[in-house]
């Protein structure tokens, strides 16, 4: 996705959050400072094939998650949800993070030649200096929700969950098959059940670019609030 087609939806979650621009300019440049030219042809599973979009809610333990996660061509896993998946067995392709739950998780990963696209935003700036050093070069995705610069890209999104979905429809998936998406969870807080239901905005608008059905907003389309989308 073009910036220019992403910016009025951004602008719309910036003044939701209240969000500063700038302090997110500020964190993609430090970003850039630490990373350098990511070559996407390293995800290459991703292209023409089915690929599951791992989110970390607490159905991703299911027996059936679990199975559609394994049946997928590649998996592309949101922050916790990479480490419940190596749990029963299941290595992701990619595993997208803003670093805030298992930055441990990502040195490794790197280090063990697995891509991690890592956001950086006004609200993780410590992280993004703190993690970003121990990482092998070669296989951090630098990623930002501002303007792309230098070696961080915007392939749109926002939570790191829709963030992997975008970033898989970008790299030529066929598919996406959603695993682990609680979007009405008991369980989060306000502020996370808000960056939900913008996931949930947000993978709304990816079907309607896509053409295509995802499950996991089966039942759900009808409420959701798309005033701030550019969709029919
Ligand atoms: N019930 C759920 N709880 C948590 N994450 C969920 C759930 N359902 C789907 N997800 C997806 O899995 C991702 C897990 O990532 P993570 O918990 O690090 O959140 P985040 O995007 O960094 O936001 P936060 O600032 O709340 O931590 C979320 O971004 C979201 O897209
Ligand atoms: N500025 C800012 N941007 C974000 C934030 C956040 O807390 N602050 N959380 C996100 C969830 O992945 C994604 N983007
Ligand atoms: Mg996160």
């Amino acid at each position: 996705m073009e910036f220019d087609e992403w910016e009025p939806v951004y602008e719309a979650i910036c003044r939701d959050f209240g969000y500063d621009r700038t302090g997110d300019e500020r964190a993609r440049d430090v970003l850039a400072s630490l990373t350098d030219d990511f070559d996407l042809d390293r995800l290459s599973s991703l292209r023409d094939a089915t690929v599951a979009v791992a989110g970390a809610g607490p159905s991703l333990e299911s027996a059936s998650a679990l199975e559609r996660a394994r049946a997928a061509d590649a998996v592309v896993a949101a922050s916790t949800a990479v480490d419940t998946l190596a749990a029963n067995g299941i290595d992701a392709d990619c595993m997208v993070t803003d670093l805030d739950k298992n930055p441990e998780t990502v040195r490794r990963l790197t280090g063990a030649e697995t891509t991690v696209a890592v956001h950086a935003h006004g609200d993780n700036v410590p992280l993004v200096r703190d993690v970003v050093p121990d990482c092998a070069g070669e296989f951090v995705l630098p990623t930002t929700q501002a303007a792309p610069r230098g070696p961080v890209r915007n392939f749109g999104g926002f939570t790191d969950g829709d963030r992997a979905a975008f970033l898989a429809d970008h790299l030529g998936a066929a598919e996406l098959a959603f695993v682990g998406w609680d979007l009405e969870d008991p369980a989060v807080d306000s502020p996370k059940a808000r960056k939900l239901e913008w996931a949930e905005r947000l993978l709304y608008w990816l079907e309607s670019r896509r053409d295509e059905r995802f499950s996991v907003l089966d039942g759900r389309r009808d409420a959701i609030e798309t005033s701030a989308l550019p969709v029919e």
